[in-house]
């Protein structure tokens, strides 16, 4: 049996022989040995992103080298290295573990197996909690009726709805009053879906003769329902009426309800009225996008999470030029330090500008004529159609779908939307209120065609060509 160290060199071999060169360079061989303790082994890593990275791309790599060489252990505890590896009279200095850019981190705290295979026995997320949350003025009103559901302090909040776009800290919020409440008492019983997961859950109850069980489950056993991404529901009427009998229950038993969307209720298609005079009757929070301020704080608290130092004038760069969606700041953010790991170079705002360049702008924004070539590909119409007097039934509805797209997902003014098709701006607005009359109504074919449009814009802005 080898000696401790002599055995992780050991792995340290075999993982060399079976990583790519780059991969052992720069994640294996910085990582430093510093004891086995009962079934854990302890390793230093030089900051919590190294952490992360193996936590999500080595992990079972890792596991699996160490246990062909010491077969007992079964975790492994990842640390913010000292700089020392223990046995060695002289460990390397913590300078050389530096990341450029970053400032050295005292030792972390010691991650179990449950943080890195992240077996947890919760269902939320440990990094969505209120502690996490930068509050500003675009999402006060969200973060604060959260924190009433969760405390049931402040004011008395039965019932909420989360409504904003993509990526602005509904689900945090979700999961920070899942982490909240049952924190204080994990006895409570907190039910966390999207609304396909419970579709897909009651659609498997009904096959297997299971129903009163789902019933159960989510309505005499449960204390908090916390259901995600409400329109996933449209034109499912058996659930939705399922759904309806669990909110009335819910209510009635004064348990607490937190939906969330990207829509308000009302503007949901192919939803059951009561459905929607229910969620219309909670207090309804928007999360509109961070503004300046609020992204600053958000990519300050983040760097700090990832124990990174990132100068204030990068910090100010990247805030300036990234709008909307949180997760685009998130991996501008990620991208910055990992270039900066990768190619050993301080964060500075020139990196902030390669990166921001890679991961944001070459991104296309949805904007008018975008908007003009999917409905043209998809309703086969070209774009001068679009822009002349026809009233051909094909091109009138392309058109004001096209209206009513431009109005969803640019900030252009009706005059320079109308302006783009050879209108004004009242038919602008007669046709976007007509498209918002027939998805609430939910009977017309338009809405298809919509969410069609939609989804192609989104393919488009993730995959740009
Ligand atoms: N105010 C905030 N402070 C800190 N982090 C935030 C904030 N808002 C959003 N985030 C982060 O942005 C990411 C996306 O947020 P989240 O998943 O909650 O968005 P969402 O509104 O639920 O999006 P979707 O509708 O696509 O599910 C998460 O990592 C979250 O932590």
């Amino acid at each position: 049996m080898p000696s401790e160290v002599d055995g992780w060199t050991i792995v340290k071999q075999k993982l060399e022989g079976s990583l790519p060169r780059g991969q052992f360079d720069l994640w294996i061989a910085p990582l430093e040995f510093c004891g086995i303790e009962g079934n854990s082994i302890r390793l230093g890593c030089r900051n919590n992103f190294h952490v992360q990275w193996l936590k999500e791309r080595l992990q079972r790599k890792i596991l699996d080298a160490i246990r062909s060489v010491f077969p007992d252990i079964r975790d492994i505890r990842y640390e913010i290295a000292s700089g020392r590896i223990k046995g060695e009279e002289k460990g390397p200095r913590e300078d050389d573990y530096a990341l450029p850019g970053s400032q050295r981190e005292p030792v972390g705290r010691q991650l179990s197996i449950n943080d890195v295979l992240e077996v947890r026995p919760s269902p939320f997320n440990p990094r969505f909690t209120f502690d996490h949350f930068v509050v500003g003025t675009c999402n006060q009103l969200a973060y604060a009726s959260s924190m009433a559901v969760a405390t049931g302090q402040s004011f008395n909040v039965p019932s909420l709805y989360l409504l904003s776009d993509s990526g602005l800290g509904k689900s945090h919020l979700s999961h920070a009053v899942g982490n909240y409440v049952l924190k204080k008492n994990p006895r409570l019983k907190v039910r966390y879906v999207t609304a396909e997961q419970f579709t897909n859950e009651m659609i498997a109850a009904l096959k297997n003769d299971r129903m009163e069980s789902f019933k159960k489950k989510y309505r005499a056993s449960c204390d908090i329902l916390l259901l995600e991404r409400i329109e996933f529901l449209s034109g499912k009427e058996k659930i939705q009426s399922e759904l309806l009998y669990t909110i009335d229950e819910l209510l009635d038993r004064g348990k607490k309800i937190i939906c969330t969307g990207s829509r308000l209720p009302r503007e949901i298609p192919r939803l059951h009225e009561d459905l929607k005079s229910r969620l219309s009757g909670v207090l309804v929070a928007p999360i509109e996008p961070p503004d300046f301020d609020t992204r600053f704080r958000i990519l300050q608290k983040k760097a700090s999470q990832e124990g990174v130092k990132i100068p204030l004038k990068v910090l100010e760069f990247m805030a300036g030029h990234i709008e909307g969606d949180v997760r685009k700041l998130e991996s501008c953010l990620i991208g910055l330090i990992a270039k900066s790991n990768i190619l050993g170079v301080p964060i500075d705002i020139g990196l902030a500008r390669d990166v921001v360049a890679m991961v944001y702008e070459r991104l296309p924004r949805v904007d008018i004529a975008l908007i003009q070539q999917l409905v043209c590909e998809t309703f086969d119409v070209t774009p001068q159609e679009l822009a002349s007097p026809s009233r051909k039934k094909r091109v009138a509805l392309a058109r004001k779908i096209a209206f009513y797209l431009c109005r969803e997902y640019t900030r252009e003014s009706l005059q320079t939307i109308g302006s783009a098709f050879n209108r004004n701006h009242s038919t602008v607005v007669y046709a976007v209120n007509d498209v918002k009359k027939k998805l609430s109504g939910g009977k017309s074919s338009l809405g298809k065609y919509v969410d069609l449009i939609s989804r192609k814009l989104k393919i488009r802005c993730a995959f740009p060509e």
